[in-house]
């Protein structure tokens, strides 16, 4: 089986302090580490064998673990019960020929290596003695005193261009190396400082797993059944995973002979060779992500199962498909107890209404009813669950996303999109969910960006007359107008253009004094309320603005959601007089003048000449940016980007970075990005390029907003 590489450990007893090697590696394989290299050259073997047989129980089976080194230890861990996956060999130590014969064939080896003439070596070695290269330093390091000179990431390109085999980055690693190194064509990353002496390894694996992901196209596997009709099934789960931008690959499950009308059969071929088309796969493929649709009975259920808990994929999507939307089952009723142990496998599952009301016996006669049943599934499986309401009656089809665990309990709104072609919405959702986790996203955004694009594909799917019931969704309604390929730009392609337009932006932003001041808690206090108080008087007029968003609003949906946000922003307003401008509290406008300042009028003024003088299009363009930047800056702050400290409850601003991470801006700014480019999308090309230009506008003046009260530092 090959090994995903992409994120391992290796440790440094003095490097993880206090904490010990046992708890930091608890934490960074909870944030998503997928090898552990116990490393310790002072430790004897004895001590070696315990700390291996520890670490076994501390991983249970979430990530591969290799000694470093020491191979006679690993054999007698294994001996002793403890699960060692390899061994990572250095070039005098063991021999990887002795360690492949002694390990076996499914052992994962590395081998050390920095030079043509080790490359030379590895050569000459019978094939499959060797799994990866560990290539370094990049940078120099203290975790390594003997090391060779640092290659630096030319350097490693170099000779992951001339490697015959997948090569590991290692040495002087930080998260900002990430892109770069997959980019050079990393197979992973090999990181000791930056994970052992981390405030909070859990976080900072999470933040270099998200960074590598958000670096490279997703691999994602759909394990389902075919549709010939190309609507539903595989067929509709390659084309979601290609239209969010990920790599498909299909293991089929079952054969159905199926159209728009209905199911007409279904064939189940032999189990056996469901397990070799998976086998095959994990045996030369790093899948990133699995999507799991129609199952059709025990045995293949059964089959999935084992294969998950050999390969353990790092993201586990499963749409338990029961019934079709035709109403023909698509589960032999048998395989429903088989499928618990599926669930607990998985980290979302997807299911429409009847198939809620199967999983959990319980009656769901209404979205409260599936609100309280998803909440029950999650809890009793462990996955987050991703209730559809597709079925319900009347003019809503919303969403709810329920993860008891993690506390996240998130609904998407949205009216019902009249047409016929609903056939393999599920599928085709739950395959583009996969991607974008895939790709970095949290399950929130990945979840509001794919119904954007699902919206999206049932509103165009009336070109593709497909069938005489109910036809597929257009999955690349962007790409696509009647005849063939056009420059029509979806609303994705929008999202993306627009967010790369502003990158300069972005950039200067993150760069802003204020901005460092204010993660770092550097920041004095003199600037920071001068901010909240030019935030205050913008909020209460930016409400204003908001309020003619939603008056203008074409559908009662998005007049909802304006109307939503505008008291949103007064509650903020009142919010920050209450925590931060209390006079009482001693903070006295006197400090500053109780007027709007030049950048905060001229944001005010930008925003209500495009409010009187622009279309609703334009309007909700000007606004998106004080959602977009505010919520991407705060998931960076967040994921540790601008250091771990602002994160840390003891952070001086911590309340206020806090508002920052809100799930719930999150979803409301995954929907506003939706409603701006889909009205952008639909738009002619001079009314696009208004918006674009308000949209522009208005990113420059929030850079400059957070600029603005720097001049006070001095004073501070
Ligand atoms: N007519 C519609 N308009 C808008 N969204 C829809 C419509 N039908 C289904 N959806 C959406 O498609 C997705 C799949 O929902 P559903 O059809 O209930 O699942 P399934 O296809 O598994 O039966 C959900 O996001 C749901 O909200
Ligand atoms: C092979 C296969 N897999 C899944 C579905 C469910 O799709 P839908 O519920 O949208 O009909 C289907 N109809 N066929
Ligand atoms: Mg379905």
């Amino acid at each position: 089986m090959i090994a995903d590489l992409s994120l391992c450990l290796v440790t440094d007893p003095a490097l993880c302090g206090d904490r010990g090697v046992a708890e930091t590696v608890r934490q960074a394989v909870d944030g998503g580490v997928r090898i552990v290299q116990l490393r310790d050259k002072h430790a004897s073997d004895e001590e070696i064998v315990a700390q291996l047989l520890d670490l076994s129980r501390v991983i249970d089976g979430r990530a591969l673990l290799v000694v470093n080194d020491r191979l006679d230890a690993a054999l007698i861990a294994r001996e002793r019960g403890a699960r060692v996956d390899g061994v990572h060999l250095g070039q005098g130590d063991a021999s990887v020929r002795r360690a492949r014969e002694l390990l076996g064939a499914d052992a994962l080896i590395g081998l050390t290596a920095n030079s043509g003439a080790h490359l030379d070596a590895v050569r000459a070695l019978p094939p499959g003695t060797v799994d990866y290269l560990g290539v370094g330093v990049i940078r120099p390091t203290s975790t390594k005193p003997d090391h060779p000179p640092a290659l630096g990431i030319d350097g490693f390109r170099s000779f992951v261009a001339a490697s015959p085999l997948p090569c590991v980055a290692i040495g002087g690693i930080g998260i900002d190396d990430t892109g770069a190194l997959r980019d050079a064509g990393a197979a992973g990353l090999a990181v000791v400082s930056a994970l052992c002496a981390a405030e909070d390894p859990r976080a900072e694996a999470a933040a270099f797993i998200r960074r590598w992901r958000r670096s490279g196209i997703p691999r994602v596997l759909s394990i389902a059944g075919s549709d010939p009709s190309g609507g539903a099934g595989i067929q509709a789960d390659l084309k979601s995973i290609a239209a969010n931008g990920g790599c498909g690959m299909a293991a089929l499950t079952a054969l159905t002979a199926q159209n728009t009308q209905g199911v007409s059969g279904v064939h189940v071929p032999p189990v056996d060779f469901l397990r070799a088309q998976l086998d095959a796969l994990a045996d030369d493929i790093v899948i990133d992500s699995v999507k799991i649709g129609m199952l059709a009975d025990a045995e293949v259920v059964t089959t999935v199962v084992a294969w998950l808990d050999r390969v353990r994929p790092p993201i586990v999507v499963v749409d338990p498909v029961m019934i079709a939307t035709s109403g023909d089952r698509l589960l032999d009723p048998a395989a429903e107890a088989a499928l618990h142990a599926l669930l607990t496998r998985a980290h979302l599952l997807t299911p429409n209404l009847a198939e809620l009301a199967v999983l959990t016996g319980r009656d769901v006669d209404g979205w409260d009813d599936a609100l309280l049943a998803a909440e029950e599934l999650s809890s009793r499986t462990g996955a987050a669950v991703l209730v559809k309401g597709g079925h319900l009656p009347g003019d809503q089809a919303p969403d709810a996303l329920i993860d008891a665990a993690a506390g996240v309990r998130q609904e998407f709104t949205g009216d019902r999109i009249v047409t016929e072609n609903t056939h393999g919405t599920g599928c085709s959702l739950s395959s583009a969910i996969a991607t974008r986790l895939a790709h970095g996203d949290d399950a929130i955004s990945a979840v509001a960006a794919s119904r954007s694009w699902l919206r999206e594909s049932l509103r165009a799917s009336g070109m593709l007359r497909i069938g005489r019931g109910h036809g597929p969704i257009n999955h690349f309604a962007g790409l696509w107008e009647r005849g063939g390929v056009t420059t029509r730009t979806s609303a994705a392609e929008i999202a993306a253009e627009w967010w790369d337009a502003i990158a300069a932006t972005r950039a200067e932003i993150d760069a802003l004094p204020f901005i460092r001041g204010l993660a770092g808690g550097t920041l004095s206090r003199a600037p920071f309320l001068f901010y909240l108080q030019q935030d205050a008087l913008y909020l209460r007029e930016y409400a204003r603005v908001l309020a003619e968003a939603s008056r203008s609003a074409p559908t009662s949906a998005e007049q909802a959601f304006w109307a939503d946000s505008a008291n949103g922003a007064i509650v903020g307003e009142l919010e920050l007089h209450a925590a931060w401008l209390d006079p009482t509290r001693g903070v006295t406008d006197a400090t500053f003048a109780a007027q709007p300042g030049p950048v905060t009028t001229a944001y005010l003024d930008h925003l209500r000449s495009v409010a009187f003088g622009g279309g609703y299009a334009e309007l909700i363009a000007a606004i998106l940016p004080c959602f977009w930047l505010y919520t991407d800056l705060g998931e960076r702050l967040q994921a540790g980007e601008f250091g771990a400290y602002a994160r840390d409850p003891e952070h001086p601003y911590a309340t206020w970075l806090a508002t920052y991470a809100d799930p719930a801006f999150s979803a409301a700014t995954a929907q506003a990005v939706d409603y701006v480019t889909q009205a952008a999308a639909a738009a002619d090309e001079a009314t696009r390029a208004r918006m674009r230009r308000a949209f522009e506008a208005s990113s420059a003046l929030e850079r400059d907003f957070f600029h603005a009260p720097w001049g006070l530092h001095d004073a501070g």
